[in-house]
């Protein structure tokens, strides 16, 4: 459904991604893992439009996306989830999760938030609270359920676990499988390697802007090196 042929792309003059191509399936999870300054986050903000594109070409079921602006490629059905969860600190949990529904007709909004809302019960109890308010965990629900209420197809996804308590993270995997048994396509970045492994279909891997490695995820967990090699985290690997 995603397909990326030779895309380079960076900031200003500089090349941050080199030669990237990588494709994402109908309804495939799909991990995208590496260091810190990789090209993760990069690969993620330049699918969703917001980093342009230098060369390459991206296409999204069929349809070319080089020229088209992010909102064009939100309605299309890309959504993102974005690294830091970039939340309006003083609207209320109900507001934020509307703003991701701009692309769609305001007739929808109802049904929306009642999909997101039964995937994340907790923020039916935080849906008048404001933003800065949240746990990490909460603000990462609602990040996800913003991205929802654009009904993608391909759900990008920055940095899920990062700096959430273990029971926050089964609780997003769980919606996450549920997306995923509804045939979204979920483009993941993830530092938890183990999580990363369990949950997806096949993996990528980065270092320094290009991609040194991809195969399923069974390949990666049997690569027993893989971890040690790129991300130093060789313990964090199960069988
Ligand atoms: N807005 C920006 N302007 C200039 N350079 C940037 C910008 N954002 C990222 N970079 C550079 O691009 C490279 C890739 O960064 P990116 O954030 O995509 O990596 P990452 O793999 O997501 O890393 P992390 O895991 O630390 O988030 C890094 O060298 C980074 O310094």
């Amino acid at each position: 459904m995603l397909r990326i042929e030779g895309l380079s792309c960076g900031y200003g003059a500089a090349t941050v991604l080199h030669e990237l191509s990588m494709q994402v399936e109908r309804g495939e999870v799909v991990a995208l893992i590496g260091p810190n300054g990789a090209g993760k986050t990069t690969t993620l903000q330049c699918i969703a439009g917001h980093v342009p594109a230098k060369r390459g070409k991206t296409t999204f079921a069929d349809e070319d996306l080089t020229a088209r602006a992010p909102q064009e490629r939100v309605r299309m059905g890309i959504a993102i989830s974005p690294e830091g969860r970039k939340l309006f600190g003083d609207m209320t949990v109900r507001e934020n999760l509307i703003v991701g529904g701009y692309s769609r007709p305001s007739g929808a909004t109802a049904a929306n938030l009642r999909r997101v809302l039964d995937l994340f019960p907790r923020l039916e109890e935080r849906f008048g609270s404001l933003g800065r308010t949240l746990s990490g965990g909460e603000q990462q629900m609602v990040a996800i359920g913003r991205a929802l209420m654009a009904e993608p197809r391909l759900l990008l996804i920055d940095e899920l676990s990062l700096g959430l308590m273990p029971k926050n993270v089964d609780i997003c995997y769980q919606a996450l499988r549920k997306l995923r048994g509804a045939g979204i396509a979920i483009l993941l970045v993830e530092q938890n390697l183990t999580k990363a492994l369990e949950f997806s279909d096949r993996v990528y891997v980065m270092d320094t802007g290009r991609l040194v490695w991809s195969g399923t995820s069974g390949e990666a967990r049997s690569r027993h090196d893989l971890a040690d090699l790129i991300l130093g985290h060789a313990s964090e690997i199960t069988a």
